[in-house]
């Protein structure tokens, strides 16, 4: 970090002064060698002989920092005085159920939006089949954020230009993404009522949960085929060791990541009663950074199911050892869905509806629904 304040005179005091770059300047494709790679592919490896969710995500993470610096470049420093930090992992939509650990994985990715300080990132996954085409598997967007060298306050970015009309219609979703992501939190449920909709469905809920033998709001009786919410919880404790910090000395987001969707896809598992596989993570923010040496405390439930869906929420805290005092830090989503009709949720209390309707929002604005598409060959 002594190193890193040195680094400060390099910043640039405005937008304007930093070149404007290209969505290709930022392009960068990496190979996981799976295929070839025996030592490798046993970091990759689950119990079923597919490929752990968790480690991809921790890719992700990095290669969406690598394609910041990589928009960033000053080709005449030796280091960059940016401080990349992984704000928002806006969508992860999965093509395909499961992976292989047998053949080679590719990673694609490149700035594809920016405002002052924060940046856009689109990424892509592929695999190799039957050792011949790159096949889709996997969709990410990820929003990036600059800081100065000590990661203290904002710095800019450089600018981008589209060129083509397929990269300004990127650069224009873009925008649409922010102003998507700013109106989804102003209508948030910590900050507004639900609509009525949403209060009719909760009410109905609530009606179909009292016991028709009894004139009273207070004896609740489960409908078939329903769980309380309250009885779908896991929870996990982790010591944030030096081992997990990044380059900026804080916890590495990747690790927070792949912790949290360990403990969802358990939470889905003990709940759905089979082996589930995600289909969707979203809207993941990083509001605060987490200290090494920090205590992890991660909330998981089940909010929301329909059909084979499970929809899971994590929470994220964190305290210091000498404190007591506990601070969020994240709180994650994720679709998963089970090969058979899992049980409804029911919410007992107003806190726990909230958390049924939050969970609903999350499913609605899942991208691909039922069937994985996008199973053809590509070259990537
Ligand atoms: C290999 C190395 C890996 C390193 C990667 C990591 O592991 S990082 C570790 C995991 N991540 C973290 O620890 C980050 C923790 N969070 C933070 O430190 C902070 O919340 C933050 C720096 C991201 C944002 O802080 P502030 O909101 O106070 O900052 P500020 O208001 O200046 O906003 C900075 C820019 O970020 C945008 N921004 C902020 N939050 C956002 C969000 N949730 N979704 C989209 N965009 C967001 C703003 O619009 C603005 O962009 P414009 O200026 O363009 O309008």
């Amino acid at each position: 970090m002594e190193q890193r304040k040195l680094l400060h005179n390099l910043l640039a005091k405005s937008q304007k002064a930093l070149p404007p770059r290209k969505m290709k300047d930022s392009f960068i494709e990496v190979l996981l060698p799976l295929g070839t790679d025996p030592e490798l592919r046993d970091k990759y490896l689950t119990v079923q002989n597919t490929v752990r969710f968790g480690r991809i995500l921790e890719d992700l993470d990095s290669l969406g920092v690598l394609v910041c610096y990589m928009h960033n470049r000053n080709h005449s420093a030796m280091m960059s005085p940016l401080s990349i930090v992984t704000a928002l992992v806006d969508k992860i939509d999965m093509c395909k159920q499961s992976l292989s650990p047998e053949q080679d994985i590719k990673f694609t990715g490149h700035v594809s939006w920016v405002g002052k300080t924060s940046m856009e990132v689109k990424m892509k996954m592929f695999q190799l089949q039957n050792n011949e085409d790159y096949w889709p598997v996997l969709d990410a967007t990820f929003v990036m954020v600059a800081r100065d060298s000590e990661n203290k306050g904002p710095a800019f970015v450089n600018p981008l230009i589209p060129e083509t009309a397929e990269e300004e219609e990127l650069f224009r979703q873009g925008e649409l993404n922010k102003g998507r992501r700013i109106a989804f939190s102003s209508a948030s449920l910590l900050k507004m009522a639900p609509s009525p909709e949403e209060r009719n469905t909760i009410h109905e809920m609530f009606l179909n949960t009292l016991d028709p033998k009894t004139i009273s709001f207070q004896s609740r009786i489960l409908p078939p085929k329903a769980v309380w919410m309250e009885n779908t919880k896991l929870k996990s404790l982790d010591i944030c060791h030096p081992q997990e910090r990044n380059i900026f000395n804080r916890i590495f987001g990747g690790f927070l990541m792949r912790k949290a969707y360990e403990l969802a896809w358990a939470t889905a598992c003990s709940f759905g009663g089979s082996r589930p596989f995600v289909v969707t993570v979203d809207d993941i923010m990083f509001q605060k950074p987490v200290e090494v040496g920090s205590l992890l405390f991660l909330s998981s439930q089940v909010c929301f199911t329909q059909d084979n869906y499970i929809q899971v929420r994590v929470h994220s805290e964190v305290a210091s050892l000498e404190s007591n005092e506990h601070m969020t830090t994240n709180v994650f989503h994720f679709t998963f869905m089970s090969e058979k009709e899992v049980p409804l949720v029911f919410p007992k209390t107003y806190g726990e509806s909230m958390l049924y309707l939050d969970g609903h929002r999350h499913f609605k604005s899942m991208s691909v629904p039922v069937t994985l598409k996008k199973d053809y060959p590509v070259e990537p």
